[in-house]
């Protein structure tokens, strides 16, 4: 999304959250001191296919990712939001971009990183600590920034780890991106929190996954990328929702 369109968007996130811009801007300062000591990677240096799966931690993850198993997911490049990354590793599948803030079951998303999943890592006002002891250890990392961007930390637009993957597949140029466990409503898994059992999002959660929702619901009808929707959650407008078989016809 154009970054002055964006600045918008997230005015209107500031205030429906309470969340303070300084707090975003000193994380996104801290994030761009450290990938200029660890090594920078850009946007250039990503290559994408032209069909995209995005996996958010809903809870239709799950039964998508068995259904997955009859796809040829090598057709795909595979974009996990956080704590997705954990489920699709229980199926020894390895997402080729993680998109972070850090927050999901970082051993996971560490021993991911390792085997060669790139990752987008998001400073924001809550997670300056975690940008501050997870970043030094890992490597391929494209930082980002909800707030004004910077010298290595890029904004591509979009505010939670799931629409911000979407934003990124965008940018790098997908032709289709395809939803999968992008389920939005009240229900958060294990994987979006790693310390508790499935069950309802809090208030805030719930505001968050409203603006997820809006964000790629904008996404789908004002990008020329072709959305398609495995999920089984809130249905988003404008977005076709298919069945796996699909995927191996596109
Ligand atoms: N029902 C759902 N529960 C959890 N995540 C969902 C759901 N539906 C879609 N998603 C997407 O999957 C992503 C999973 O990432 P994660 O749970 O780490 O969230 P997050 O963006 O870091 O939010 P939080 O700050 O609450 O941890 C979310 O960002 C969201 O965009
Ligand atoms: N300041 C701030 N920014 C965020 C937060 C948050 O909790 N605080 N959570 C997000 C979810 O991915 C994205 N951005
Ligand atoms: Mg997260």
């Amino acid at each position: 999304m154009e970054l002055t369109l964006w600045m918008q968007w997230y005015q209107l996130i500031l205030e429906d959250l309470g969340f303070k811009k300084e707090d975003d801007e000193l994380s996104a300062e801290t994030l761009n001191n450290i990938i200029d000591d660890y090594g920078v990677i850009t946007p250039q240096d990503i290559d994408i296919k032209d069909k995209v799966i995005v996996f958010g931690a809903g809870p239709s993850l799950k039964p998508n990712l068995a259904d997955l198993k009859h796809v040829d997911l090598d057709e795909f490049t595979l974009i996990a939001a956080d704590g997705a990354t954990t489920a699709l590793l229980e199926e020894d599948i390895m997402p080729d971009i993680i998109v972070t803030d850090l927050d999901g079951r970082m051993n996971d998303i560490i021993n991911a990183n390792q085997k060669g999943s790139l990752l987008v890592v998001h400073a924001h006002g809550n997670n300056r600590e975690q940008v501050e002891k997870y970043t030094p250890q890992l490597v391929n990392v494209l930082g980002t920034t909800q707030s004004r961007p910077l010298a290595n930390v890029y904004n591509f637009g979009g505010f939670t780890d799931g629409d911000r993957c979407v934003f990124l597949a965008i940018a790098l140029g997908a032709r289709f991106i395809v939803l999968s466990g992008m389920d939005f409503g009240k229900t958060v898994t294990h994987y979006s929190r790693p310390d508790q059992e499935d069950g309802p999002a809090d208030q805030v959660k719930v505001k968050k996954l409203k603006w997820a929702k809006k964000l790629v619901e904008w996404a789908a009808n004002n990008s020329d990328t072709e959305f398609l929707n495995i999920s089984s959650g809130e249905q988003v407008k404008g977005v076709l929702n298919v069945n796996y078989e699909y995927l191996n016809r596109i």
